[in-house]
């Protein structure tokens, strides 16, 4: 079954803002609120962890706990952007794991040429992406992951090459199966 965001129990009711700690019902005002408290926390130390799915989920926590009780916790509804499908929530966990555990197989992508850092960065962040694991705040946990990553591997983090627009292309073209774009947008991050 297809869930229309109205029927989304994380939602208010007949409405498509999401409950929210603040009480907010106003989309535009809740944007503003969730920027800033989010901005805030993005400022702080990040949680220490060891780059694995449980550090992912504590980071989602960190940077969204003052405004969703749900923060670091998975989605439960379907959802889409753009008409892209994500993972189906009951795979969520296991599709997250089998990307964790590639990621430490693979020592974190530590002790490679940024090139070669940026093509398999590049698959994991756009398997990340096509999973989608929370209700909101993918694409913020995404790139501060890739910061952390980065710098465990280390290279540098250039956040002016984090164009909006850019960002966006480039993963959605990822989801499309190219991931040159986003591969290009690592290693232009990564420059020193
Ligand atoms: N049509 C699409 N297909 C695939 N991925 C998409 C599409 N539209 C947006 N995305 C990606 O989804 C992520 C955004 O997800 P979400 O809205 O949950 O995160 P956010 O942090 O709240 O938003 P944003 O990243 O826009 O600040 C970004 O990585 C974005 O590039």
């Amino acid at each position: 079954m297809v869930y229309a965001a109205e029927d989304d129990p994380l939602c208010y009711p007949g409405t498509t803002v999401l409950r929210n700690k603040l009480n907010i019902g106003d989309q535009n005002k809740l944007d503003e609120f969730e920027l800033a408290l989010f901005l805030t926390r993005a400022d702080e130390e990040v949680p220490a962890g060891n780059l694995d799915y449980d550090h992912y989920k504590a980071i989602h926590h960190h940077l969204f706990q003052d405004i969703y009780e749900w923060a670091g916790e998975v989605r439960a509804i379907r959802i889409g952007k753009g008409g892209n499908w994500f993972c189906y929530p009951e795979y969520i966990d296991q599709e997250m794991r089998k990307i964790f555990s590639g990621l430490a197989e693979a020592d974190y992508l530590c002790g490679l040429a940024i090139e070669d850092f940026a093509v398999r960065a590049a698959h994991s962040l756009a398997e990340i992406n096509a999973v989608h694991p929370f209700r909101e705040g993918n694409g913020r946990t995404q790139l501060t992951f890739l910061a952390m990553l980065m710098e465990n591997a280390g290279f540098s983090f250039n956040a002016d090459a984090l164009e909006r627009e850019r960002v966006l292309d480039a993963m959605i073209e990822s989801f499309a199966g190219d991931e040159m774009l986003l591969a290009e947008l690592i290693l232009d991050i990564g420059k020193p």
